[in-house]
């Protein structure tokens, strides 16, 4: 077989792309930045790559919200893509400038800076230091933390830093200024890795099937498996969430999280994002199918986003 192909949201250097490069045994596989999530979505539907990584859910700030809105598909986009595996990567940032801006670097900082770049998702990881030290600076959102490493790069005007990590300095040759400026020594985002389940290519290596072990700590791995199912109810219905949420309980599927999204169709309605989670048994061989089918009984609207191998340690999970 050819080289996998594996998308993820650019430019190098991002976050994404270390998970992307971690998690696809380094120098295995072509790797190919996008600009946006949803362009790393219809390259994987279109099979112009073989694999997405894409975060959907940070340790500190919660769900990375674009992730929820292309889980939820609206418009069928994507309706061939699931997500087949996860990757859980730690993130710290730092705060960076062009190249020679502060000769003495964070001790002898001047209080200049008049902008900052990252992407939405790293201000709330870094709160803190950031209203410690930068309360009042305009903050400007760009695409990813390595666009805004990109950015400040290139400047000659103001006095721009970014927050990203500090392989994206080293990328786009920026000054580090301050390392591990996170609020949380613990702070870790959970990548999402999709396929398309049309895609001949990934057939063999579809991670849904339980892989053989790939990680040293494997005898810590909880040998359960994880769900993503979304669905939509009658929201005039008393009840029709509860039904819906009671089958997973029926088939002894755990439910781990729900997370909602305006169903764009009428106001205060929503698309249900849930994760649940099992150990494998033949007590409930075939349950997520079994769940599905009554849920499509109950609900409006029902899609399964697929099943794979939970990476989490017991400790954690
Ligand atoms: O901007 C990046 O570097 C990304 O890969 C995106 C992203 C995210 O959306 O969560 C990934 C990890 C960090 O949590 C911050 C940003």
């Amino acid at each position: 077989m050819t080289r996998l192909r594996v998308t993820f949201l650019g430019p190098l250097g991002s976050f994404s792309h270390q998970a992307a490069a971690e998690s696809f045994c380094k120098g295995s596989a072509d790797l190919q930045p996008q600009v946006s999530f949803p362009d790393a979505f219809a390259a994987l539907q279109k099979k112009e790559a073989d694999y997405a990584v894409i975060p959907c859910e940070n340790s500190t700030n919660g769900s990375v919200v674009q992730t929820l809105d292309l889980l939820a598909d609206r418009d069928g986009l994507y309706k061939d893509v699931k997500v087949c595996g996860e990757y859980y990567l730690t993130v710290h940032h730092c705060l960076m400038v062009r190249k020679g801006t502060y000769p003495g670097g964070w001790a002898g900082y001047d209080g200049s800076i008049t902008k900052l770049y990252t992407h939405p998702q790293a201000w709330g990881q870094c709160e803190t230091f950031l209203t410690k030290y930068f309360k009042g600076v305009e903050r400007q959102d760009v695409t990813s933390t390595s666009k805004a490493a990109e950015i400040v790069s290139k400047e000659t005007t103001e006095r721009g830093a970014a927050i990203a990590s500090r392989f994206a300095a080293e990328q786009h040759g920026t000054d580090v200024l301050v390392e591990n400026i996170e609020d949380r020594a613990d702070n870790t985002t959970r990548f999402l890795i999709f396929r398309n389940v049309l895609d001949e290519r990934t057939a063999q290596l579809n991670l849904e099937q339980p892989s053989p072990p790939t990680s040293e700590d494997e005898a810590t791995l909880e040998a359960t498996h994880k769900t993503l199912i979304t669905f939509t109810v009658d929201h005039s219905s008393p009840g029709a969430l509860a039904n819906a949420l009671l089958i997973f309980k029926a088939h002894g599927l755990n439910l781990t999280s729900i997370s909602t999204r305006p169903s764009l169709k009428k106001p205060w309605q929503y698309i249900f994002i849930v994760e649940c989670g099992r150990t494998p048994s033949d007590e409930n061989k075939g349950a997520v199918d079994k769940a599905l089918n009554d849920l499509r009984q109950v609900s409006e609207t029902c899609r399964d986003l697929g099943t794979w191998k939970n990476q989490l340690s017991a400790s954690n999970a």
